[in-house]
């Protein structure tokens, strides 16, 4: 499963609390040229609850836990060589944009293995109250059982604190843009975009004509 370091997939992460508003960004970069979204919730959502890997996520996911990380990373890469086998991602000219995963140091440290991070875009919301109240509108629209109890929600954004906040430290300060996730999505939307076009990578990237 190992890659050369030059092969590895050019990767944006967006990253926040539950609630943030990842996915929102995330559909929106994901519709322009070049950019490919990929939601680990989403891919996880789509198993089969019938099976045994579905029964999993399902049992994780409604205590407001994560999914393991062996199972995790082992299901997202399969989905990524998925897309890639079908042409729909082109690892060659497109940029990953990943929202979801990782979710904690272990998943960093696994993903680096297959794909370079060159910016982190932490959607960065103090007020939890404010996210406690997104989730709860989600649950209604989505049916998302994950967000359906107030004690899960907390469960939620106190996993997120513990495991994936960490994150930041292992990409370094350099690395991460914070944006104000209480910001009209147009306005988190073009503060991500704008700091992506003037990224000298980014620019070595679209000139090199790949
Ligand atoms: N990378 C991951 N590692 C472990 N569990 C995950 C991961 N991604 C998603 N999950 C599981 O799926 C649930 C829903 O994820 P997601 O749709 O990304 O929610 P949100 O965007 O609200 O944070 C998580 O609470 C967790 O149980």
């Amino acid at each position: 499963m190992s890659v050369s370091s030059h092969d590895r997939w050019p990767a944006f992460l967006i990253l926040g609390a539950p609630g943030s508003g990842k996915g929102t960004q995330g559909k929106i970069l994901g519709s322009i040229p070049r950019f490919f979204h990929c939601a680990c919730g989403d891919i996880f959502r789509s198993l089969d609850t019938r099976t045994e890997l579905g029964q999993q996520f399902v049992s994780y996911s409604s205590r407001g836990e994560l999914v393991p990380d062996e199972l995790t990373v082992r299901l997202w890469k399969t989905q990524v060589d998925h897309w890639a086998e079908s042409h729909l991602y082109k690892p060659d000219i497109d940029f990953l944009v990943l929202d979801g995963i990782p979710r904690n140091v272990e998943q960093a440290r696994m993903i680096d293995e297959f794909l370079q991070v060159h910016q982190v875009f932490h959607l960065s919301c103090p007020d939890r109250s404010e996210l406690a109240r997104r989730m709860r509108k989600r649950a209604l629209k989505e049916n998302r059982l994950d967000d359906a109890s107030e004690s899960i929600i907390q469960n939620r954004i106190a996993t997120y604190e513990a495991e994936t906040k960490p994150i930041l430290d292992h990409y370094g300060t350099a690395r991460i843009t914070e944006i104000d996730a209480t910001r009209q999505p147009v306005e988190v939307v073009a503060a991500i975009i704008s700091k992506i076009v003037q990224l000298p990578f980014y620019q070595s990237h679209i000139r090199s004509g790949i």
